[in-house]
């Protein structure tokens, strides 16, 4: 198991309950994920005030454009300094291309992840969009196309990782939302697993939202996920 495979989604809608979150928690327990709703509230100063604290962030922006578009914005999400970034692997193979060249020039890049299906959807759901595969397939066809783009890893939902793993090998970053502590509400996910159960289907990064953010006691909440993981005394 990787070293610090919990990242906590700090989904808030300004800064301060994002600052006060990363106060309580601290980068020897997880990574920080900033995504839409934050990001487009608080920028990049919110990202450098996470960084600051000593925490790698992952933007989560996930980007899906045209190449030349979805280029420029990683390297400007490589010029945060932010660990790890994203676009969406729906965006084929041409903007994917791009966007691994955009970030060579990189002094350091991040890690280019492509999201394949979010952990929301269900075989229901794609079936209603057209799409005659399931959510599995669909993971599977867009990480080998990802990974033939030179991108480090996917967003997937820990469901699909042992097939992923032995089809993408181990040195493929899987990055599994829809992780919930045993007993809370699921929410909007659709493919959800416990952290136990990621990990040991060979799941590298947890994101880990509600089941953190949304507990009385966040830290007591991410504690209780390592001692799950056996990462924690
Ligand atoms: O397929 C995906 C891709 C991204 N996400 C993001 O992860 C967190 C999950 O939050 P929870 O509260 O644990 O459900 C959230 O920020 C999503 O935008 C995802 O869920 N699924």
């Amino acid at each position: 198991m990787n070293e610090n495979p919990v990242i906590v989604a700090v989904d808030f809608p300004s800064a301060e309950p994002a600052l006060a979150l990363a106060e309580r928690l601290s980068p020897e327990l997880c990574r920080l994920k900033v995504g839409k709703e934050l990001f487009t509230r608080c920028g990049p100063a919110l990202v450098a005030g996470l960084q600051d604290r000593g925490f790698d962030v992952f933007l989560d922006l996930k980007f899906h454009d045209i190449p030349n578009t979805v280029a420029g914005a990683v390297r400007a999400a490589a010029d945060l300094g932010v660990w790890m970034v994203n676009v969406h692997a729906a965006g084929g193979r041409r903007m994917m291309v791009a966007a691994a060249e955009a970030l060579q020039s990189s002094s350091h890049a991040p890690l280019l992840i492509g999201v394949t299906v979010l952990t929301s959807m269900s075989d229901e759901d794609l079936r209603e969009m057209g799409y005659t595969e399931s959510a599995g397939q669909r993971v599977l066809r867009l990480a080998a196309l990802t990974r033939e783009c030179g991108l480090d890893g996917v967003v997937c939902s820990a469901m699909e990782a042992p097939e992923l793993r032995a089809q993408c090998g181990p040195d493929f970053s899987l990055v599994t939302p829809g992780i919930r502590l045993a007993g809370d509400d699921a929410g909007d996910q659709r493919r959800v697993l416990t952290p136990a159960d990621a990990i040991a289907n060979g799941a590298d990064y947890l994101v880990i939202g509600r089941s953190v953010t949304g507990a009385a006691d966040p830290l007591e909440a991410l504690q209780r996920v390592h001692r799950e993981l056996g990462s924690l005394a």
